[in-house]
C-alpha cells in the first residue's frame, strides 16, 4: 500500500504516544527466559514486536494476551528444540535471538527480507558466539544463518560494538545463563551507546547481576543466573514520537504527546532538546510534550549517535531551518533497513531538499520556505525513512506518493491514523501516482 502525503500548513491535537519497541523486545525476551509467569503492561504492537512473540512462541513460551497485558510463561534455559525461526525484518530481534538459540541443538534464521535485513550484517555477533563453542553457518555473515548450540561456554569473550549495540546486548542476555562466569570486552568502538543502557536496566529488573565499567566497554556476569519472573509496565516509545514532534515543529501547530517519561533511558529522548535548540517552541511536563510550531526553526549541530532512531526525524525538521544543520557520528544508520544516509538523501533530494553526504555525516542545507514535492518516494522498506519523508511532505507545494509505506508498521502501524487525527492530509492508495 502507498501513502499520498498531501501538504498541510496546520496540525492541532493530543495522542498518546505508541508503547516502546525497544522495552517491548527486552521484556518479552527476559519473561521468556525466566522459568515462571510474568505480565509485561501496555506492550508494543509492531511487526517488530510480533516477531519476538512469535520466536519466544515457537520457542516455547506460552502467551496470554489482553488489551491491556501480556501474560508469558518462559523456558528458562531450556529452549525447545525447533528447526526454524522467522523474525521478520526485525534486527534487534534477530540479534538477541542468535545469542539465545546457542542454548538449543540446531535453529535455522530464514531470509524473508533479503533486499533489508538480509542485506545487515551479523559478523561481529557470530564471531563472539563462534569463540564460545558455538558452532555458526552462514552465507558472509549474513541471513539466512544456522546455530548449532548446547552448552556454550563463558569466559573471556570479545565483542565489536562497531556496527551495532545489539551484539553487545544479545551477549548480556545470553551469559548470565552459562555456567561459568563470562568478562564481556567490547572492542574497536561501541555505537547506540545508551541503548546498553536499557539492556542493563531490564536485565536488572529481570533479576539479573552484572557488573557493568562505567565507560560500557567491559561487563563481569556471574553464571548460573536464573531470570525471575516479575511485572514489566512499558513506557512510550520516543523513536517514533520523534517523527510526530518533528511534523509539529515544520508545521503551524498545537499538538501534544502524552507518555513521554522526562527520566527515560531512551537517547531518542533528545529529539526534544533538539528540536528546542532549534527554537521550537515546546514544554516538557509530567511525560507530556507539548509543541506549538510556528513552522520557524534555526540549524543545528548534533551527534546523532546519542539518538540513533530519531536522526531522520530530526534530518526532516533540518530541511526547513533557517542555515546550515550538521548531525555526525552517524555512520552506523547505513546498516539500518536500509542505508539511512545514502538512501534517505536521495529521497529527500526527490522532494527538492539541499541535502549532502559524508561517509558518517549527513549535511543539511536548510530551505525555510516550502519544498517543491511532487514526487514519488521510495520507501526502501524502512519505517523511519516513510514516516520522515511524511514529515517533509506536509511542508511540500505539492504532494508526495511514498510507495510500500505499509512498512511503517515495523515499528508504528498507527503512524497515519496519528498524523491524520493531528489534521495531516495523509490518505492510504493501493496505487499510489501523482
Ligand atoms: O537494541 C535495540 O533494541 C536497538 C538498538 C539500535 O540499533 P544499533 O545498536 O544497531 O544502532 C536501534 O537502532 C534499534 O532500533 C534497536
Ligand atoms: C534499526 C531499527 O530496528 P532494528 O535494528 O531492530 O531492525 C529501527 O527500529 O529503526
Amino acid at each position: 500500500m502507498d501513502v499520498i502525503v498531501r501538504p498541510t500548513p496546520e496540525l492541532r491535537g493530543e495522542i498518546g504516544a505508541l508503547s516502546s519497541k525497544n522495552y517491548t523486545t527486552r521484556y518479552l525476551l527476559v519473561a521468556a527466559l525466566a522459568e515462571g509467569t510474568s505480565t509485561i503492561y501496555y506492550p508494543a504492537h509492531s511487526e517488530d514486536s510480533d516477531a519476538m512473540r512469535r520466536c519466544i512462541a515457537d520457542l516455547g513460551a506460552v502467551l496470554e494476551e489482553d488489551e491491556e497485558k501480556i501474560v508469558i510463561t518462559g523456558f528458562g534455559r531450556h529452549p525447545k528444540d525447533i528447526k526454524e525461526l522467522n523474525v521478520g525484518n526485525a534486527g534487534a530481534v534477530l540479534r538477541f535471538l542468535l545469542a539465545i538459540a546457542a542454548l538449543s541443538p540446531d535453529i535455522t534464521f530464514v531470509n524473508t527480507y533479503p533486499d533489508s535485513l538480509g542485506k545487515r550484517p551479523h559478523d561481529d555477533l557470530i564471531e563472539s558466539l563462534q569463540s564460545m563453542g558455538v558452532e555458526i553457518e552462514h552465507r558472509d555473515g549474513k541471513l539466512p544463518i544456522t546455530v548449532r548450540g548446547g552448552a556454550p561456554k563463558g569466559g573471556k569473550i570479545k565483542v565489536s560494538g562497531a556496527v551495532s549495540s545489539q551484539f553487545l546486548s544479545a551477549l548480556l542476555f545470553l551469559t548470565p545463563l552459562l555456567e561459568e562466569d563470562s568478562e564481556i570486552e567490547v572492542v574497536y568502538d561501541l555505537k547506540s551507546k545508551v541503548v546498553i543502557g536499557q539492556t542493563l536496566e531490564v536485565l536488572e529488573q529481570a533479576g539479573i547481576v552484572i557488573h557493568a565499567s562505567e565507560d560500557l566497554m567491559n561487563y563481569k556476569v556471574p553464571g548460573r543466573q536464573s531470570y525471575q519472573a516479575r511485572e514489566y509496565t512499558v513506557q512510550g516509545d520516543y523513536p517514533g514520537s520523534a517523527a510526530i514532534l518533528a511534523a509539529a515543529a515544520v508545521t503551524n501547530s498545537d499538538v501534544k504527546v502524552h507518555r513521554l517519561m522526562e527520566q527515560s533511558k531512551q537517547g531518542e529522548r533528545a529529539i526534544v532538546d533538539v528540536l528546542r535548540m532549534m527554537e521550537v517552541p515546546l514544554t516538557h511536563e509530567n511525560g507530556v510534550v507539548h509543541v506549538r510550531g510556528n513552522g520557524q526553526l534555526q540549524p543545528i549541530e548534533f551527534d546523532g549517535d546519542a539518538a540513533t532512531d530519531a536522526v531522520l526525524a530530526m534530518v526532516a525538521a533540518a530541511v526547513f531551518a533557517e542555515g546550515t544543520s550538521r548531525f555526525y557520528n552517524v555512520e552506523n544508520l547505513r546498516y539500518k533497513e536500509c542505508d539511512r544516509i545514502t538512501d534517505y538523501l536521495n529521497e529527500l533530494r526527490k522532494a527538492g531538499a539541499d541535502v549532502e553526504e559524508r561517509q558518517a555525516e549527513i549535511i543539511v542545507h536548510g530551505r525555510p520556505g516550502e519544498l517543491p514535492g511532487g514526487v514519488t518516494i521510495n520507501a526502501h522498506y524502512d519505517h523511519r525513512v516513510i514516516m520522515a519523508l511524511t514529515v517533509v511532505g506536509l511542508r511540500c507545494q505539492q504532494p508526495l506518493v511514498i510507495k510500500d509505506a505499509h512498512h511503517v508498521a515495523k515499528s508504528y502501524p498507527g503512524f497515519f491514523d496519528h498524523i491524520t487525527a493531528l489534521g495531516g492530509n495523509v490518505e492510504w492508495v493501493e496505487n499510489g501516482t501523482l
